[in-house]
């Protein structure tokens, strides 16, 4: 069995991940907080990672945290010699480059969204948005009321693919008097509830309007896709990976 340590084992995709952990075994967990442990999981500072994933003879890190605190794991998992996925959102220019370097030392991969769903949406929007290369676009995104970072990693991946494909400015949320360009795309982020995470982008022509979307209903898929990732990961050279490559694997 891959042997994982968690970075955030004490959030809601912490639990998530432990839950899912079926077919490997979650050894140990990092957190801030004075936990000891988790679901029968020892938790330990991620100042502490280093070692600890040297005594825990750790195969593969799975991580749903805060960007700080992927960031001095990644550098745990440098020292250590030990894989990672990454699956915290809201990194800064500064953070991503600091992940790139540390896949220069360890195999890691790097993704804001572990459902399959979310990667055939992705495919699909190039597909759409290279097609109907004149109609506008808008894209919104639907999140639980405790997510802190905006717009979601999601939604800045599905940007990504789409300004491969057409070069299109950013406006998040509009207010006043703001006349709608032919280059922009609306970014809308709502936050309520518990809901897990809806993304959907609007392709609108004169007489029609294409509506592609995803909606996960458990963090479940997100959880059982990063494990999926965490165990193809495991006998990996160093590089980036990216969540496409276990999916297309
Ligand atoms: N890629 C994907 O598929 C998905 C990504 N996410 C992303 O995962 C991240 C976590 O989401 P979620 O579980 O909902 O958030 P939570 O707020 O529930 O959990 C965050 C966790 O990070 C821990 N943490 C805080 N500071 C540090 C630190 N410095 N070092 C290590 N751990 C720390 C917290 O524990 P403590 O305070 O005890 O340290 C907590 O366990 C977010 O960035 C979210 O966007 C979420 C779902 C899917
Ligand atoms: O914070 C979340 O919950 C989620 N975060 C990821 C993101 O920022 O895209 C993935 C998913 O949408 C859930």
């Amino acid at each position: 069995m891959t042997r994982v340590a968690v970075n955030g084992v004490t959030g809601q995709m912490g639990g998530a991940v432990i839950e899912a952990a079926t077919d490997s075994e979650v050894v140990v967990g990092f957190a801030t907080s004075e936990t000891s442990a988790v679901d029968g999981v020892p938790v330990v500072h991620p100042a502490d990672a280093a070692e600890a994933l040297r005594e825990y003879d750790v195969d593969v890190v799975v991580d749903f945290a805060v960007p700080e605190g992927a960031l001095i794991v990644a550098e745990a998992c440098v020292d250590a010699g030990v894989p990672m996925v990454v699956g915290t959102t809201g990194f800064d220019e500064d953070g991503l480059a600091r992940l790139q370097d540390a896949s220069e030392e360890i195999p890691l991969l790097k993704a804001t969204n572990f459902s399959q769903g979310i990667q055939v949406l992705q495919r699909l929007v190039s597909e759409a948005v290279g097609t109907l290369d004149d109609y506008d676009l808008e894209l919104m995104e639907t999140h639980h009321n405790r997510k802190v970072d905006a717009p979601s990693g999601t939604a800045n991946s599905i940007l990504d693919v789409i300004q491969e494909e057409r070069d299109v400015e950013p406006v998040y949320g509009r207010e006043g008097h703001t006349p709608r360009k032919d280059d922009e795309i609306g970014v809308l982020a709502r936050r309520a509830g518990d809901i897990r995470g809806e993304h959907e982008l609007v392709l609108a022509g004169n007489d029609e309007v294409l509506s592609l979307s995803h909606r996960a209903e458990d963090r479940g898929v997100f959880a059982a896709g990063a494990l999926d990732a965490a165990t193809w990961l495991v006998g990996h050279d160093a590089g980036w990976y990216e969540f496409g490559d276990v999916v297309d694997a």
